[in-house]
Parts: C-alpha cells; sequence; structure tokens
C-alpha cells in the first residue's frame, strides 16, 4: 500500500448538516452527527427512507453541499481543507440522466475531460468507450442511444478523470430487471477493477446483491452499519408467535434469556436462530415456567420488515 492508497476510501465523522429555513419554510437538520468508514476496495451501500439524508451527505462529499459540522474525508483528502483535491479523487453518477440529447457519446466524454483540466493527450475518452461498451456508438447523438447505453455514459462521464472513488446515487431507480443485472454486472466489473464504489439504493436487494457493506441512514442518523453477510445473517432470525391461555404481567424469570418480548398480555414472541434446537429449548422453559399455550405461530421477517423496523425505530 502506497501513501496515496488509504486505507479507509471515504471517513466521515460527527457529521452534521443543518439546512436553514427560508421564506417561511423551516429548517431542517438532515445529518445528525453521521461517523461512517468506507474501506477502500469495497462495494459499499447506503441505504435509506426518502429524506433519511443520503443525497445530503453524497453531496457533502462532493464539494456541492456545505456540512454544518464535523468532518469528511475522501481518499484520505479532507473536503474543507483542499476541495479541490477531493473533487479530482471522487466520481459522482447523478440520479438523473444529464445528457445533452445531441453531443455524441465520444463529444460528451471530452468536454467532462476538459471540465476536469485534464489534457487531451492524457484523456482515456477512447479507453472509456471501450470499456462502456459504446465504442461503435462514439459518433451517436445522445438521444439515439438506449436506457442503458445512456447509463454507461454517464459512468463513463464521472470517470473522465480516473478516481479511485465512484459514488453511484440511486443507479436503478426505474430501470428494467435486465437493464438493472447488466449495470451490476458493471459496477462489479469497476470494482474488480480497483475502484471503491459508493451506491445508494431504496433497494435492499440491490444492496444485497452488490455491496460488502451496508450503513442505513434514517433521519440523518447511522442505524445500522455492518458486513452484508452480517446483516443478513440477522435477517435469517425467525420469530415465534407464542399465545398464552393466562395473561402476564411481565417475563418470567426463566424465559428472561431467550430475551422474548411480551407484546400483548396473551402472547411472547421470540427470535430464534434456524438451528434445529432452538424451539425446543423455548416450549421446555415454557413448560418449566408452567405456562398454558393456546397457540403457535413461527414466521420469517423478510428484508424490507427488518429494514423497516431499524428505520422507524428512529422516528
Ligand atoms: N436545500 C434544502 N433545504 C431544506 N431542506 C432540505 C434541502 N435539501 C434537503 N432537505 C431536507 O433534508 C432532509 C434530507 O434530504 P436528502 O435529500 O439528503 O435525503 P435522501 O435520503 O437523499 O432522500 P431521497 O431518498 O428522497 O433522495 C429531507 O428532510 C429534505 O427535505
Amino acid at each position: 500500500m502506497t501513501q496515496h492508497e488509504p486505507l479507509m476510501a471515504v471517513e466521515v465523522e460527527g457529521l452534521e448538516k443543518i439546512y436553514q429555513g427560508t421564506g417561511g419554510r423551516r429548517g431542517k437538520q438532515a445529518l445528525k452527527g453521521v461517523n461512517l468508514a468506507i474501506p477502500r476496495g469495497s462495494i459499499f451501500g447506503l441505504l435509506g427512507p426518502n429524506g433519511a439524508g443520503k443525497s445530503t451527505l453524497i453531496n457533502i462529499l462532493a464539494g456541492l453541499v456545505r456540512k454544518s459540522g464535523g468532518h469528511a474525508r475522501v481518499w484520505g483528502v479532507d473536503v474543507d481543507r483542499d476541495p479541490r483535491a477531493a473533487r479530482a479523487v471522487l466520481g459522482v453518477v447523478p440520479q438523473e440522466l444529464t445528457l445533452d440529447p445531441y453531443f455524441p457519446a465520444r463529444a460528451a466524454l471530452e468536454v467532462q475531460a476538459g471540465l476536469f483540466g485534464i489534457p487531451k493527450a492524457a484523456r482515456r475518452t477512447d479507453e472509456l468507450l471501450e470499456i462502456l461498451g459504446l465504442a461503435d456508438k462514439a459518433t451517436a447523438p445522445a438521444r439515439s442511444l438506449s436506457g442503458g447505453m445512456r447509463r454507461r455514459l454517464m459512468v463513463g462521464k464521472a470517470l473522465v478523470h480516473n478516481p479511485p472513488v465512484l459514488v453511484l446515487d440511486e443507479p436503478t431507480a426505474g430501470v428494467d430487471v435486465t437493464l438493472r443485472q447488466q449495470l451490476w454486472d458493471y459496477v462489479r466489473l469497476l470494482n474488480r477493477n480497483g475502484t471503491t464504489i459508493l451506491l445508494t439504493t431504496h433497494y435492499l436487494q440491490e444492496a444485497e446483491a452488490l455491496c460488502d457493506r451496508i450503513a442505513i441512514l434514517a433521519d440523518g442518523q447511522v442505524v445500522a452499519n455492518d458486513t452484508t453477510a452480517a446483516l443478513l445473517r440477522g435477517l435469517e432470525d425467525q420469530e415465534l408467535l407464542v399465545d398464552l391461555a393466562e395473561p402476564l404481567a411481565s417475563v418470567p424469570d426463566g424465559l428472561r434469556v431467550f430475551g422474548p418480548d411480551l407484546t400483548s398480555p396473551h402472547r411472547l414472541v421470540f427470535r430464534y436462530a434456524q438451528d434445529g434446537n432452538s424451539v425446543r429449548r423455548i416450549l421446555g422453559a415454557m413448560h418449566a415456567a408452567d405456562l398454558r399455550i393456546s397457540g403457535i405461530t413461527t414466521r420469517q421477517p423478510d428484508l424490507e420488515e427488518v429494514f423497516l423496523k431499524l428505520v422507524q425505530g428512529q422516528s
């Protein structure tokens, strides 16, 4: 590892953003002390419902929004101390397609490289067209490209300056299944070639398919931040809903070890791993505690449900 390759591609500490209310609009604290570290070489998913603060965070990294507090570093560069250098190490693919319909692909990439001040000899326009599968469309105006090609051209524009970190903002919002798969393959390819990817999405399935790590943002705060594998292991837990013949005021001592919720006087809810043994142990303990059972149901919480639970816990 060289000095130029930090362990963390993005580091955010105590990040705060307060939008001041203007013209009768109320102010809003969009980020409430966010800490995140995105390892170099990873595909990192930033998830959250509408208004959680994802765009605000990305825009701070990209130098488009001024933060109210905390620190943000991209590829080791502090976005406040050296905004130009920070912009040079980051590529952003925005949510909206922002292409001039009459501009050919090659020209779009050339203009973008010009904006970054890259001398003609150092530009990688043809290489990018090749990688993006757009070489034979280099002179075709953007409006004649398919939806997938346009998306790839947007990615190309974000890569003209060869940034080590790429942000994809909702890359597959409103995109059909085939195109989604193509984009995912392409993101994986970029990542294999060394680019660290930060991806925002509303779709848990997308994050699950692509990301090594996932952070969930809700109402300006990080409510989960773990490897995708660890998050999914948590999600694999089953729920055992036990209806009781007689009401309970509190969880009996003999059951506390299982950490159940007494969701009503007549219902205990247990979460357990699918190891084949847990239900037997829970029911044994219920029997030992002399509790009469009037009904049992099991339930597998799905991804959306756990996501919502985490998110709603905050609001
Ligand atoms: N310029 C602004 N002025 C005032 N409030 C704003 C401004 N931009 C965003 N907000 C508010 O800040 C909060 C976070 O918004 P942000 O766009 O960062 O969320 P998001 O997670 O990206 O949402 P989405 O998934 O809908 O894009 C929201 O309540 C939003 O209304």
